[in-house]
């Protein structure tokens, strides 16, 4: 349960500031969202999130490109059944790549590039086609923990730190092996604090 909870959302968050970096226009509209409904005498906090919605595209747009779970956990069939045309015996396992789904052109328009937007626009129900934390019966029991612990790490950190990359060059979104796929260049960047953390922390 540790393991489930703490790696899968520190990794989610550390690929989500890293699209930052890549995206200075996602960073400033974040940041004019949470300034706008935040001003500047308050700190984010979990009941603000739902107010949030362009934090929460970006959110769900690194957990399509990123998933910290790329082929979820192995399932057994518990009976014969067919999945997709396909005849699948009892006792089976079954894996599921969300990674390749998440960025299945036949699903997604330009499906490689990172763009939250498209998480917004009303009328698009992308609940099938988007699965970071599974599906059905078995899917993770902390998904809404996770969107809550890691909207609001994000959300704090855009909105008390300016950031800057430590080179010119762009951050390596190279991914690594691992059971919840870590970046091979870990994050490293400089921040600086905003007037802003005067009046929300230090009293
Ligand atoms: C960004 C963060 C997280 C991601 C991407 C994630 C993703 C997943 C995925 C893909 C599964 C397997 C679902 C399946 O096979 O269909 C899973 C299972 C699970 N997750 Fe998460 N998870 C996250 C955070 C958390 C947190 C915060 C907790 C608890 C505090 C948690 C607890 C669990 C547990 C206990 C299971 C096993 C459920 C079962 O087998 O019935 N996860 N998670």
């Amino acid at each position: 349960m540790v393991l489930a909870g703490t790696d899968t959302s520190a990794v989610t968050l550390e690929w989500a500031i890293s699209n930052l970096f890549n995206h200075p226009d996602v960073l400033k509209r974040a940041r004019a969202e949470l300034d706008a409904q935040l001003g500047q005498e308050h700190l984010v906090d979990e009941h603000d999130i739902s107010r949030l919605p362009y934090l929460q595209s970006i959110i769900s747009e690194t957990l399509r490109l990123y998933p910290a779970a790329p082929i979820l956990l192995p399932h057994f069939s518990s009976d014969d059944c067919t999945i997709g045309g396909y005849n699948v015996p009892r006792g089976t396992m079954v894996l599921v790549n969300a990674w390749a789904i998440h960025r299945d052109p036949k699903l997604w328009d330009d499906p490689e590039s990172f763009i939250p937007e498209r998480f917004g626009r009303s009328g698009d129900d992308l609940s099938s086609q988007v699965m970071p934390f599974g599906l059905g019966r078995r899917s993770c029991p902390g998904s809404g923990l996770a969107q809550r612990t890691v909207g609001l790490t994000l959300g704090s950190l855009i909105q008390c730190f300016d950031w800057a990359r430590v080179s010119e060059k762009e951050i390596d979104m190279t991914e690594g092996k691992g059971f919840t796929m870590p970046k091979v260049m870990p994050l490293e960047v400089m921040c600086k604090a905003r007037p802003i953390i005067n009046k929300v922390l230090i009293v």
